[in-house]
């Protein structure tokens, strides 16, 4: 419990108010039960007037009014507690993750990690919202209760302190046979929501090749795995409730037997003590109980708190950035670079460099490395040893944010998000319809945003649903145009565009490139001999370099793929 209790800690002003309204609690409990036992002492035993038990009347409400305002106080802390604590873990994991390097970004499953945001930080609630108030108020109200009765009747003070340590043990014996099991039911929690989405996100290629019923049979299984576990948790749970209601009973049995036998056959205690430790008693062994029970919630954040401190602490290889602006024209330089994904793949440059507003050109058979390498030009990646040295400087001197606002990533799959073409094109920026107006056309969009009945208003789904591959591809040019970067990378993309789709970019490259340093992976000719240069790579290695006669000339490898006069 320690993660969580660190995380309480951070908050003490209201775990101190917390301790100040149960103190007030506690004194309340004990005036109530004084008050009533003065009114019912006054009223049968020593038969006194109204007048004479009204001041105790008087007392008794306003002891229950106190009550029941620091109860709901409490509980009202208690939620604003749980609130801020997860809403701060949220904001930490999101921007944990917003801020991850992108090759750190595929590691666990979409789904898997929308259950850590939303599941596994909702599960914090009980421990915060209902454990630590009760922790609180199990410490203050049964050690009142207590020196009240020890000071009233210490036999029956020495009953209550010997009968309660039943209760918080049965709670942790119950809580040590549960822990394993919980953590398998949050283990199974998580598989089966990453297993959810995953099949949901792949519904249309699990129909097309006729998987649709094996994978509702792999749902129903992984669900019920989870049923399972959490039965054989609850089973426990009522168990033990069962078993600690018989606890408490005995506990106050045992208490009226001694007193029967105080006040009947040793004649040692009057009505009044005798019923204060009655009518105080089940609120002693109520506060212990409802810690059980709160421990018992309390006790399933724990297992959420140990998935979120270790999603939080994970360390990962960051992309380092420094504080000197990014200057125009950009040029690149890669020496001795080498990186590696932990496989076996490794890209090894020794010397590339892509002058300023050059169009660099990169080819190579699929799997060679080259997304990768623009992986690295583009900063994604920082290279493991070696350096990336931009305008004369290493790449890690110059501002993150300068660097991105300068710079366009056009991936294989471009991500679009739900929202109109405008703001897909815009991406939270403001541009004026004449500025917009020429990046549609730079990229080619014209004639398919004046088929649509809304223009560019017109909406698109997430991850661009209702637009092909190439019309996605365009929108994420459109996106350059309007930025007017100096750096441009753009991964080509591998499946066959319609011929008109690639001479608009081949032609928007161009234009890019009046302006912006452009590399390239390429697999169409057409790109690959407009290239001021290429870099041809084999096994992540740079294999030949220069302009493109020059290569096809002096590398028979490069002459092999470029005069086979099919796309590469
Ligand atoms: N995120 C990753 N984790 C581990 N290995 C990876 C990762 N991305 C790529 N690889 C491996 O690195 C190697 C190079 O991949 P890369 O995508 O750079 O090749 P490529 O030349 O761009 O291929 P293609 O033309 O098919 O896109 C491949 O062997 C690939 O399996």
């Amino acid at each position: 419990m320690k993660t969580l209790q660190a995380w309480a800690f951070q908050y003490r002003t209201v775990l101190f108010i917390l301790f100040l309204l149960t103190g007030v609690l506690a004194a309340a409990i004990i005036v109530q039960s004084y008050a009533i036992v003065q009114v019912v002492d006054g009223v049968f035993v020593q038969d006194v007037s109204f007048e004479e038990i009204s001041f105790f009347l008087v007392i008794l409400v306003g002891a229950l009014l106190i009550r029941s305002v620091v109860n709901y106080s409490n509980a009202r802390l208690g939620l604003h507690l749980s609130l801020t604590v997860r809403k701060s873990i949220r904001n930490d994991l999101l921007s944990k993750w917003t801020k991850q390097p992108v090759s750190e970004k595929g590691r666990n499953q979409t789904g898997e990690k929308l259950t850590t945001l939303i599941d596994y930080v909702d599960q914090l609630d009980p421990y915060f919202r209902e454990y630590v108030p009760q922790v609180i108020k199990t410490t203050i109200v049964p050690l009142a209760i207590l020196i009240s009765v020890f000071i009233v009747n210490p036999n029956s003070g020495w009953i209550m302190l010997i009968t309660a340590p039943f209760i918080p043990i049965s709670y942790i014996l119950v809580g040590l046979k549960t822990q394993q099991k919980s953590d398998r039911q949050l283990a199974e929690l998580s598989f089966f929501s990453g297993k959810f989405l995953d099949i949901l996100q792949g519904l249309q290629t699990l129909k097309l090749f006729g998987r649709g019923k094996e994978q509702a049979t792999v749902l129903k299984e992984t669900n019920a795995g989870f049923q399972k576990t959490t039965l054989s948790i609850l089973k426990i749970a009522f168990a033990s409730s069962f078993f600690i209601e018989l606890i408490i009973t005995l506990g106050i049995g045992l208490l009226a037997l001694e007193i029967g036998f105080q006040m009947l056959v040793f004649e040692t205690l009057a009505f009044a003590p005798a019923f204060f430790v009655l009518a105080i008693a089940p609120e002693y062994y109520n506060s212990l109980k409802e810690l059980g029970a709160a421990f018992h919630t309390g006790r399933g954040s724990l297992a959420a708190a140990e998935k979120l401190k270790e999603e939080l602490d994970a360390k990962e290889k960051s992309v380092k950035w420094g504080s000197s602006p990014l200057r125009y024209p950009v040029r690149l330089d890669l020496n001795q670079a080498t990186y590696s994904y932990g496989g076996e793949f490794t890209l090894q440059i020794d010397a590339l460099e892509a002058l300023p507003n050059e169009r660099l050109v990169i080819i190579g058979p699929s799997g060679q490395g080259k997304t990768t390498l623009l992986g690295v030009l583009a900063g994604l990646y920082d290279p493991l040893t070696g350096a990336i040295v931009v305008n004369g400087k290493e790449r890690n001197t110059v501002d993150e944010s300068s660097w991105w606002d300068q710079t366009t990533y056009i991936s294989q799959h471009p991500y679009l998000f739900s929202g109109t073409i405008r703001e897909n094109i815009e991406m939270g920026t403001v541009s004026s319809d004449d500025e917009l107006k020429h990046a549609i056309e730079a990229s080619g969009l014209t004639e398919l945003i004046s088929t649509l009945p809304q223009g560019w208003s017109t909406a698109v789904g997430e991850g661009g649903r209702g637009l092909s591959g190439g019309e996605k591809q365009r929108i994420a040019l459109a996106r350059s145009f309007l930025k007017k970067p100096a750096l441009v990378f753009y991964d080509e993309p591998t499946i066959g565009l319609d011929v008109k789709t690639e001479r608009i970019l081949s032609q928007s490259m161009e234009s890019l490139s009046e302006t912006a340093t452009v590399i390239t992976v390429a697999h169409r000719l057409p790109t690959i001999r407009k290239a001021d240069k290429i870099a041809v790579l084999e096994d992540g290695r740079l294999v030949a370099f220069g302009p493109p006669e020059h290569v096809i000339r002096e590398n028979a490898y490069a002459a092999s793929l470029l005069e086979g006069g099919d796309d590469v």
